[in-house]
């Protein structure tokens, strides 16, 4: 579903992703893996198309998004719940979904799509008139996700979901991923630092090292030796 080819990303003179080769398979929920600082989320931006590649490929149900701008992006029904979730915290639960809603082209109401996430996300509706600022950590990362959902994706790119939450949350929000695969089919890449919420969760991996891939698989494959020479610190 997508593949990036031979990508490569500069922070001014710093070479930060190296030829970069990652597949995702529709249907997968496939782990991006590494330590802090090594690309990870420079990637899923390049993906966005809210960080600039210098060069390579990016191709999603074989069109290169590269060709794209962001806005286009959203339309071709990529969600994606960046590192920090990003909410708007002075806008209520129930305004920051609508702002999701404005990036749609078809005609889903908006009403039909509110009752659509209340429905995943029953505490959301329960409290949709809060403001995202109030909101528990937790409660932020439903909302960003749930956002993210809005644009009805079949691809949903997540940005280290599970970043200080508590555990019972971040239980809850691997239970989601797995539901939402499983039973809509939907595509899922994730960038996870959590070993055992990326065993639970994921179907495969890929680590990138200082900016290059260097493993991959099917998450049975993802021995303690990878996790010594890749993951920790
Ligand atoms: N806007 C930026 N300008 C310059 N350098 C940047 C910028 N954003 C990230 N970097 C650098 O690029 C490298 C990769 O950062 P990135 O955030 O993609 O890594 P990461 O694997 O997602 O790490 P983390 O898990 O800490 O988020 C790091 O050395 C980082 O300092």
């Amino acid at each position: 579903m997508l593949h990036v080819k031979g990508l490569n990303q500069f922070y001014g003179g710093s070479h930060t992703l190296w030829d970069v080769e990652m597949a995702v398979p529709r249907g997968s929920i496939t782990c991006l893996m590494g330590r802090n600082g090594m690309g990870k989320s420079t990637l899923l931006r390049c993906i966005m198309g809210l960080t600039p590649a210098a060069n390579g490929e990016i191709i999603f149900n074989g069109d290169d998004l590269r060709k794209s701008n962001a806005d286009a992006r959203a339309a071709l029904q990529i969600g994606y719940v960046p590192q920090g979730r990003e909410i708007f915290s002075q806008l209520t639960i129930e305004e920051n979904l609508r702002i999701g809603w404005y990036a749609r082209k078809d005609s889903e109401r908006m009403a039909d799509v509110l009752e659509r996430i209340y429905s995943i996300f029953p505490v959301l509706k329960q409290m949709s008139k809060r403001r995202g600022g109030d909101l528990s950590g937790g409660q932020q990362q439903q909302l960003a996700i749930g956002r993210a959902l809005v644009l009805n994706p079949t691809l949903l790119i997540l940005d280290e979901p599970c970043e200080g939450i508590q555990p019972n949350i971040v239980h809850e929000i691997g239970d989601l991923l797995i539901k939402l695969n499983r039973e809509l089919g939907l595509t899922v890449l994730l960038v996870e630092q959590k070993l055992p919420f990326a065993r639970r969760v994921g179907q495969r991996f890929e680590i990138l090292d200082k900016g290059r891939f260097v493993a991959k698989g099917d998450i049975s494959e993802l021995t303690d030796d990878l996790v010594r020479h890749h993951l920790t610190v």
